[in-house]
């Protein structure tokens, strides 16, 4: 897409934290996009960036098949900030030599830093930081001088002001560095010299124009779940494209209870757009009969939701293009060249091999609180954009294992009646995500004096902000023990409740 603001563009080399640094400068009002390192110099400077930032990753940069950049980035005339991995591959392109640490740093560590380099104007001498390396630059490059030490890293920071290089050896986009928000303005802005004019409207703009232009007048289908995110996605597209675009809501028979009704009323009620349901119950349960491996059951849904599509898409005539409400988050778990896949969201890593449509995925560079903030700009009601997030396999991965009818209507049950709790204990707009499991296991139980052998059922409820990390939720006992109580005795075939405690890492929200 051609940026009509200032970009700052974030290198992907791996890390962990990669997404945040983009995340960082958009909240700085600049816009910032994070590309794989095997991009050209000749590609990215296209793309006219302000600043480059180089994400950290897991590799060493003397690993035989580490990942390297296209050297003639370094030529670009662009300033570069390299962070942790980053910084050491600035190191080693320049000839310094980086080698394993004698001491391994992860977590908190205090640094002295030189208050007369750009990146620390106006800072306190002694910083806490967030350090997470095995390796460490021992000496800077010729040309760079060190703005930052620490007891165990001779070089925390460094920079060569002369040619616009910087680097940082522990995380800036990390909260728990003090100074870390500081010192990325002042690269972003002092260094690099981009404007904030990065704000949601300039986004819905862009996205409007990118999207009018690249469809002309033709048809466009969006894979409408009634959730958030595609609810977003389908606003900003028929924002673009109007009467061209029309919606289309699958009933896999893998929703909530009420839900199908619930999103046809919306849609048809609030938008005033092109929808279509179809009801698929019946081909998604009998391709997931037997199936329990998890991975295969979110590949069977991701590919049969397309297969749907494309149906549809044949039903309506001369249609290209296929909508999803795909977020950065989807993408970055599914796995990338430098991420490993933690599970396949139907969405991306899901997706058949061959389909007939090219993708319009407007927000898959966002992350979900960003989505929300965009949704409210686009004036759609607090009913949707606070609505808790549902993954599109939806149930699906909530039946642990293989899936029938009556364990769906165990897990659909119970999650009403959670719902319902928390719902009547205000304390649904605090949790970010609250639903039921069903484990594939049995337990015993006495019930009215006689022996039960039947399911547990347990609860996951999670505190989060954009859903890469998560803690569980602190909902009070007696709402616990209203819940619990109301799930063994209106559920069928369940006599035993339990409650999630974990956070994400070193969970996941999903148990599947
Ligand atoms: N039942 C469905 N019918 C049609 N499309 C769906 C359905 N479920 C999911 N999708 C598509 O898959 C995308 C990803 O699903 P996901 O659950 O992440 O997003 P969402 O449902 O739009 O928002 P939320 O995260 O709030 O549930 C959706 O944006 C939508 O394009
Ligand atoms: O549309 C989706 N398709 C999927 O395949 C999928 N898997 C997980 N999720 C949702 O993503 C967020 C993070 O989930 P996890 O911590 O379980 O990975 C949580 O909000 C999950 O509900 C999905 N959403
Ligand atoms: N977080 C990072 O970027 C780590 C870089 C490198 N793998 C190290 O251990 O030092
Ligand atoms: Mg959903």
């Amino acid at each position: 897409m051609e940026q009509h603001q200032d970009n700052i563009i974030v290198i992907d080399f791996g890390s962990q934290y990669n997404q945040l640094l983009a995340r960082r400068i958009r909240d700085l009002g600049v816009f910032s996009e994070l590309l794989p390192h095997t991009m050209t110099a000749e590609e990215l400077a296209a793309k006219k960036p302000k600043g480059i930032i180089f994400s950290g990753g897991p590799n060493s940069v003397y690993g035989e098949n580490s990942p390297k950049c296209d050297p003639k980035l370094f030529e670009l005339d662009v300033p570069i900030l390299g962070v942790c991995y980053g910084m050491q591959l600035m190191s080693a392109h320049f000839g310094a030599e980086v080698s394993r640490a004698n001491h391994r740093e992860y977590g908190q560590a205090t640094v002295q830093v030189n208050t007369s380099s750009p990146l620390f104007k106006g800072q306190p001498e002694e910083q806490s930081v967030w350090m997470s390396h095995g390796d460490l630059v021992q000496a800077p490059p010729e040309g760079f001088s060190v703005d930052a030490k620490s007891a165990s890293c001779p070089v925390a920071a460094m920079s060569d002001e002369s040619r616009q290089l910087y680097g940082i050896q522990y995380h800036p986009e990390v909260r728990n560095s003090e100074y870390g928000d500081e010192q990325l303005k002042h690269f972003v802005f002092d260094v690099c010299g981009a404007r904030a004019t990065w704000t949601m409207e300039h986004f819905i703009d862009e996205k409007v124009e990118e999207i009018r232009n690249s469809v002309g007048d033709r048809k466009v289908l969006c894979a409408l779940s009634g959730g958030v995110d595609s609810s977003v996605a389908a606003a900003l597209v028929h924002k673009a494209i109007g009467d061209q675009l029309y919606c289309v809501f699958v009933d896999h028979g893998l929703l909530r209870k009420g839900e199908a009704e619930e999103v046809v009323k919306t849609f048809r009620d609030e938008f005033n757009m092109n929808f279509i349901k179809v009801d698929a119950k019946e081909r998604f349960l009998n391709k997931l009969e037997g199936v329990s491996d998890p991975e295969k059951k979110r590949k069977i849904i991701g590919n049969e939701f397309i297969y749907v599509f494309e149906e549809e898409a044949n039903k309506l005539k001369d249609i290209s293009y296929l909508v999803q409400g795909t977020l950065y988050t989807d993408i970055i778990e599914s796995g990338t060249a430098t991420a490993q896949t933690i599970k396949s969201h139907h969405n991306v890593g899901g997706l058949p091999e061959r389909m007939m449509f090219d993708l319009i995925e407007p927000l898959n560079t966002l992350f979900k609180d960003e989505v929300r903030r965009l949704g409210s700009e686009l004036g759609l009601s607090d009913a949707i954009v606070w609505r808790q997030p549902f993954p599109g396999p939806g149930l699906g991965i909530r039946v642990l294992g293989s899936i029938t009818e009556e364990k769906l209507e165990i897990v659909r049950e119970s999650d009403a009646i959670l719902r319902d709790e928390i719902k009547k204990a205000g304390l649904d707009r605090d949790i970010w995500q609250y639903f039921t499991v069903l484990p594939d296991i049995k337990s015993v139980g006495v019930m009215g004096d006689a022996r039960t052998y039947d399911y547990c059922v347990a609860i996951r409820a999670v505190t989060s902000i954009d859903g890469m990390t998560s803690d569980w939720a602190r909902i009070p006992w007696d709402v616990l023990g209203k819940i619990s109580t109301r799930i063994v005795n209106e559920v069928d075939h369940i006599n035993r409740v339990v409650y999630d405690v974990t956070s994400k890492p070193p969970a996941t929200i999903e148990w599947e």
